[in-house]
């Protein structure tokens, strides 16, 4: 099913992407423009804006699109020679693409239809594709005509047919983006544990950084074909490498820390919620309110600082201001982060 040269020992085990280039037009910048990473195990997620180069990094891994530069590497060994279908990773993307003539347990077992002798007995294969329903949540569902699943039940019939030749890798496209949110964060977690049980290393594309830190050990941030940061969502959210890794994480504010009255020059970001409503006469800057909202059982409100734009003030629970009023503010240093205090790239 899959096919490599064979590695020297002490060879990095699994993928390894070295200075990938991939460009679509000879001038002009690369969509993917001398990336390097590694994931031996684990799911690494790709993160970053819409058209910065996520896609044509996974598909150039997949063999979908041709390598300008750099190498594509598994167990120490170049596949960029490698066709598609015997690079032995698998592929889900944001419509799992189900066949309509086949009902649920055929397109589960497609996967596991190999041509002749390498095809196992029928035993075999229903009770693989039953191990597979159940590993995705759809226990009984075999018989079902894939016309009749919801959006959500469709993705977990493709994946556990993506699952089905147990892929050494596998390359998952915005496989969730077109669920609505709730579902899409059920299935988040359920894609991680799926992941987890078989033990499938993965890389998934994603511009939802929520999904990222569900579904993934560790997280790639892009922008415009480059990688920005790598590292657990943790160690992101710790210390983002510069300005533009932290607004995408959802930070709301990068400025000199002595902006929020400490007195150093260090960078800083605010994580929403790292300003907090006070009583009247405790606050050590003031703020203008723009608008309240609850959310899930908080209330938010969202002022307007001197120096900072508009943040995320975390307020009591049912708190009522009026918008257009001054509101005393103290900052909650849980939620104040180093920007660039040290690199955590490779
Ligand atoms: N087949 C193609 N032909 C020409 N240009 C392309 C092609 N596919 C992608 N691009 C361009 O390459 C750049 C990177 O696109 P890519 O789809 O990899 O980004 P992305 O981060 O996955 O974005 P999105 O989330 O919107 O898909 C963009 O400028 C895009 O317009």
């Amino acid at each position: 099913m899959s096919e490599t040269a064979s590695a020297g020992p002490g060879a990095a085990r699994g993928l390894e992407v070295r200075d990938l280039v991939v460009r679509y037009a000879a001038t002009g910048p690369a969509a993917v423009d001398g990336v390097s990473l590694a994931v031996a195990d684990g799911v690494l997620a790709l993160l970053g804006p819409s058209g910065c180069g996520k896609s044509s990094l996974l598909r150039a891994v997949a063999g979908l699109e041709p390598v300008a530069g750099g190498d594509v590497r598994w167990d120490g060994a170049s596949v960029v020679e490698v066709p598609v279908h015997r690079r032995g990773f698998g592929l889900l993307f944001q419509d799992g693409q189900l066949f309509p003539h086949r009902d649920v347990g055929g397109n589960v077992a497609y996967g596991l239809e190999g041509p002749g002798d390498a095809r196992p007995s029928r035993a075999t294969r229903r009770a693989r594709v039953a191990e597979l329903l159940e590993l995705v949540g759809l226990a009984g569902f075999a018989d079902r005509s894939v016309a009749t699943l919801s959006g959500g039940e469709r993705q977990r019939v493709a994946l556990a047919r993506a699952l089905a030749p147990r892929p050494r890798l596998l390359l998952l496209d915005e496989p969730l983006s077109a669920l609505d949110q709730g579902l899409r964060e059920r299935l988040a977690e359920d894609l991680r544990a799926a992941l987890a049980a078989t033990g499938t290393a993965a890389v998934l594309v994603t511009h939802d950084q929520d999904e990222a830190a569900a579904v993934a050990d560790r997280v790639a941030v892009m922008s415009a074909g480059r990688l920005l940061q790598v590292g657990t969502p943790t160690e992101l959210w710790r210390s983002p490498a510069g300005p533009e890794v932290a607004a995408f994480l959802g930070f709301e504010a990068v400025v000199p820390r002595a902006v929020l009255g400490a007195g150093d020059a260090a960078t800083v970001a605010l994580a929403p919620g790292a300003l907090v409503v006070a009583s009247s006469g405790a606050g050590t800057t003031d703020g203008r309110v723009v608008r309240v909202r609850a959310r899930r059982g908080r209330t938010e409100v969202l002022v307007s600082v001197q120096g900072l734009g508009v943040v995320t003030a975390a307020a009591p629970v049912g708190w009522t201001g009026s918008v257009g009023s001054s509101v005393p503010l103290v900052v909650d240093p849980d939620r104040v982060v180093p920007v660039g205090a040290r690199s955590a790239t490779g």
